[in-house]
C-alpha cells in the first residue's frame, strides 16, 4: 500500500572492501572483484536489512561487479535475492581518469595533499583524463558501447550528478512514489552524488562527506511542496552507526 503522500524507503548500500581498495589504489570504473573482506561486509549488510525488518522489493545497481556482488550477498541474506533489478552505467564510480590504476599514497607524495585532495573530493575539478589506450582505460568494453563518443575519460562529482540525475528521476523515483523499498547498491561516489542531491549539501561541505563500506544508509522519503522527495530524516540513518563512525574516518584518511 501506498498511502497519498507517502512514499517507499529508499536503501543506499555502498559496495564492500574491494580488491583496490584494499590496495588503496584509485579505482574507479575499472571493475575489480570484492576482497574477501568485502564479502564479508556484504553480508554483514544483508544482516543489518533482515534485523531492522528493511526487506528491499527493487534493486538498482552500477555495472560493475563490486556493486552488484555485494548486492546479490546482502540480498541472498536477507532472503531477497529474487528481487527485480535495473543496472545503469550512471550509477557506476565517478570515472577517475588517469588516476585510475595509481596508488593514492603515492600519488599524495608525488602531487601534494593539495592536489590530491582537489581530484579526490572538489565538486568540480576532474582529474586529467585517461588516455585511451591506457591498459585501466574501457575503450572497447561492450557495456558501454551504447555511449559512443560520450563514454566519460574523467569525471568530477558535478559529471557525477549530472549522468546520474537522469536515470535517478526516471527509474528509481517513481520507484519511491510507488511505494517499494529501493535498494540502490553502488559506489563512494555516485553515493555522494544522490546524498548531496538528496540532503540539499552544498558544494563545499560535500568535499567532506565519505560513506563507508557495505553499511546500509537509510532514508524515509517524503513529497515536498514543490513535488520533489524530501528525507524526513536528513543525513539517513545508517544502520550500525558506531561502524559507520569509524568506517567514515577510515575512507577519508585513505592516502595518509
Ligand atoms: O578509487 C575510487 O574509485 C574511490 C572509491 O574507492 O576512491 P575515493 O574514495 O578516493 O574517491
Amino acid at each position: 500500500m501506498n498511502p497519498e503522500g507517502s512514499v517507499g524507503t529508499l536503501v543506499l548500500l555502498r559496495h564492500g572492501q574491494s580488491d583496490w581498495n584494499e590496495k588503496n589504489l584509485f579505482t574507479g570504473w575499472v571493475d575489480v572483484a570484492l576482497s574477501a573482506r568485502g564479502e564479508g561486509e556484504a553480508r554483514r549488510g544483508g544482516e543489518l536489512l533482515a534485523d531492522a525488518g528493511l526487506l528491499p522489493d527493487v534493486l538498482h545497481t552500477s555495472l560493475l561487479r563490486r556493486a552488484i556482488n555485494t548486492a546479490n550477498i546482502a540480498l541472498d541474506v536477507c532472503d531477497r535475492h529474487w528481487i527485480p533489478v535495473r543496472r545503469d552505467w550512471r550509477l557506476n564510480e565517478r570515472h577517475y581518469g588517469a588516476l585510475q590504476g595509481k596508488d593514492k599514497k603515492q600519488t599524495m607524495e608525488e602531487y601534494g595533499e593539495e592536489q590530491f585532495q582537489i581530484w579526490r573530493r572538489s565538486y568540480d575539478t576532474p582529474p586529467p583524463p585517461i588516455d585511451p589506450d591506457d591498459p585501466y582505460a574501457q575503450t572497447g568494453d561492450p557495456r558501454y558501447a551504447d555511449l559512443g563518443d560520450t563514454m566519460p575519460r574523467t569525471e568530477c562529482l558535478a559529471d557525477v550528478l549530472a549522468r546520474l540525475l537522469p536515470y535517478w528521476q526516471a527509474a528509481v523515483v517513481p520507484d519511491l512514489r510507488a511505494g517499494h523499498t529501493v535498494l540502490v547498491a553502488a559506489h563512494g561516489n555516485s553515493l555522494r552524488a544522490v546524498v548531496k542531491h538528496l540532503d540539499g549539501v552544498d558544494d563545499a561541505t560535500i568535499a567532506g562527506l565519505n560513506i563507508p563500506t557495505g553499511i546500509p544508509l537509510r532514508y524515509d522519503l517524503e513529497t515536498a511542496a514543490d513535488g520533489d522527495l524530501r528525507p524526513t530524516n536528513p543525513g539517513g540513518t545508517y544502520l550500525d552507526p558506531d561502524a559507520a563512525k569509524d568506517a567514515i574516518a577510515a575512507v577519508a584518511n585513505q592516502g595518509r
